[in-house]
Parts: C-alpha cells; structure tokens; sequence
C-alpha cells in the first residue's frame, strides 16, 4: 500500500457514529429520501439491486425516476418505492447504465438531479457527471471504470489548456491504477474534487480534503456480479440519513462512504458463511448486520 501510515483502516467502533437510529419523532421524511435514477434496458436488475439494499440499509423514502420500464421490475420487487419525482435529500446514479448510450432527454433528467446540490453517489455509467455535478459527490469506480473517468478528465484538461495534463501527467491505464490503487485513489480525489471509493479486496475511500480511509479483509466471495450495485443502495441510503451532517461539514462524506464499505463487507461475510454469495443475499443481510454493528458486536 502507497504511504500506508497515511490510511486509517475503517472498523466497527467508527462506522457506527455515521449509522443514524430512527428516534420517536421521526417520520420518513426527517429520516431522508433518496433518489434513485439507476438501471436500463441492457441492466435493469442494477437497478433491483442498488434499491434493495438501500432500503434494507434504514432510509425514510426512496424514489426511483430511471426509465419506466425499470420502474416496473423495481416496483414488483420492491412495492415501498414511490415511482414520482420530488425532493430528495441525495442520489443514487448510474449503476446499470452506459454513458455512451445516454440519450439526450436522459441526460437532461441525470443533469436535473445532479444541479440539486444535494449529496450524490455517481457509480457506473454516471462517473463523468462528476464534472457536471453541484455538491458533493461521492464516486464509486473499480479500476477499469476509474481509468475511463481519468481517460475522459484528461481529454477535457487537454481541450481546455493542458494544463492539468502538465501537472497530473497521462492518465494511467486500468492496470496501473490496480498495481497502485492507493495512489490512484487519492490522485483522483484531488483531481475531480469529488470522494473516490476505489472498489476492490482492498477498498480505498480518499476525500478531496486529504481524507484517507480503506476497508480491507472484504471477503472475495463478493466477486460477482451486481454487488457493486448493492454498494450504491447502501452508500445512497447512509448519505440521504446525514444529509443534514454532511451540509454542515462536507468532509462527513468520506467516513460515511467507508461506513457503507464496511457494512458491505460485514453483510457480505455474514450471508456467505464461508460459501458462495449472490448480490441479492448481501442486500438482504444488511438490516442484520447493521444491528450487530449498533450492538457493537
Ligand atoms: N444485474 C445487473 O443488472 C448488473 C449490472 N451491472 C452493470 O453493468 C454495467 C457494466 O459494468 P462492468 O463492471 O461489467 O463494466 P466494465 O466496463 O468494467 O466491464 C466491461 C469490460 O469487461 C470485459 N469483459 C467482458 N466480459 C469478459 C469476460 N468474460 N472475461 C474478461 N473480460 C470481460 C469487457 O471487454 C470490458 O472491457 C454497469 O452499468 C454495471 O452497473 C453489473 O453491476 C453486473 C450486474
Ligand atoms: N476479489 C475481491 N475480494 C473482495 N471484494 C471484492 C473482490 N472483487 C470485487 N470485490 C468487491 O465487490 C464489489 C464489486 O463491485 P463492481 O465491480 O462494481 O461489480 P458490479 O458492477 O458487478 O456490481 C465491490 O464492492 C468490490 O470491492
């Protein structure tokens, strides 16, 4: 690991001052709304997948705006859902979509959400909205997509002045990045101004502000299809619930991206017991395991 005396390994006792516990008062708009703009018709079930696991991670409402034919298979899954614009206390975009196939009328709707300013986890196919996006942003790449999104910054850079390219030099293949995740991670933070949350065995949260957390021992059992999808729900569940403490102090982002690795990670390792996992089963073992963390177990 890059300087590894500069990360601090995230554990329970942290994690659960970020995890918020409904009190007496509360109804499900003081809890927080997340909007939900995830899924398409090549991957629909990304979208099944992130809105799960948010709402089994405690959030007040979710409201999911992607495509309607999305919505279907969302809603009949998951019949708690409301399918209508609103307001939001953050969002959950781009796990399931492709940037190279957006539309104009939906890149104009991801362009609506991402002008809110509100809190916003930008997974998959939205990671190049990070140059459009007001607020703070939280990015969820795996070393091939944060190639792509540094491939794509220095392109802008490059049409802009070259500038950046003289400071930060070319950007680093997929495989450079994996051979130095730690360093990627907090390259990339300081150059889109945005939270990175470098997805892997090892996974590496750096803040824009010097931020530097990683969460390891994440069991590889994980390694499938759709749980990168499921860490979008948990992630956009934990950040609409302090959305209040993050417009206080924009900082908050980075320990509550790494609380919802951990939680990823603890749900993960209780629904495998050792054996083989699906995305689903991580989804469903977070309220559990969210518990046990409160408990301090
Ligand atoms: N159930 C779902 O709806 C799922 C949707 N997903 C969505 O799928 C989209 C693409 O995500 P990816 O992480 O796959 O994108 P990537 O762009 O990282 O992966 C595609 C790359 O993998 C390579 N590849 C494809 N098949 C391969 C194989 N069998 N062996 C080796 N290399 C192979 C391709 O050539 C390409 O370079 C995202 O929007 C994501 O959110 C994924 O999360 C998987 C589950
Ligand atoms: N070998 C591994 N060991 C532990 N965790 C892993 C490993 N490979 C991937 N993961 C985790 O699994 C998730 C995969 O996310 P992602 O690559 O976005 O997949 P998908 O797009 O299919 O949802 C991430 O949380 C990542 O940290």
């Amino acid at each position: 690991m890059e300087n590894s005396a500069e990360w601090l390994e995230w554990d329970v006792a942290r994690a659960r001052e970020w995890l918020v516990v409904p009190r007496p008062g509360d109804d499900k708009y003081s809890r927080g709304v997340l909007g939900v703009f995830t899924g398409s018709h090549d991957y629909p079930g990304a979208a099944v997948l992130g809105v799960e696991a948010a709402m089994r991670t405690g959030v007040g409402m979710v409201r999911y705006t992607g495509p309607s034919s999305v919505r279907q298979l969302v809603l009949a899954r998951r019949p708690e859902i409301v399918g209508v614009g609103g307001r939001v206390q953050a969002w959950l975009i781009g796990s399931g979509m492709t940037s190279s196939r957006r539309t104009l009328i939906l890149g104009g709707e991801l362009a609506q959400a991402t002008a809110q300013g509100v809190p916003t986890v930008l997974d998959a196919g939205a990671l190049d909205l990070v140059h459009e996006a007001r607020g703070s942003v939280v990015l969820t790449p795996h070393y091939r997509e944060l190639a792509e999104v540094l491939a794509e910054t220095d392109r802008r850079a490059g049409h802009a002045a070259g500038k950046a390219r003289a400071e930060h030099g070319s950007p680093p293949t997929a495989a450079e990045i994996a051979a130095r995740p730690a360093l990627w991670a907090v390259r990339a933070a300081e150059q889109l101004g945005a939270t990175v949350l470098l997805k892997g065995s090892v996974t590496y949260i750096a803040g824009p502000d010097g931020a530097r957390f990683t969460v390891s021992g994440i069991p590889s059992w994980l390694a499938t299809a759709g749980t990168g999808d499921v860490l979008g729900g948990i992630l956009g569940a934990l950040l609409a619930t302090r959305h209040s403490t993050i417009a206080q102090d924009a900082a908050a982002i980075a320990p509550i991206a790494a609380t919802a690795v951990l939680v990823h990670a603890l749900a993960a390792r209780r629904a495998s017991q050792g054996g083989p996992i699906v995305a689903l089963d991580v989804a469903e073992a977070v309220p559990a395991t969210i518990a046990a963390m409160l408990a301090g177990d």
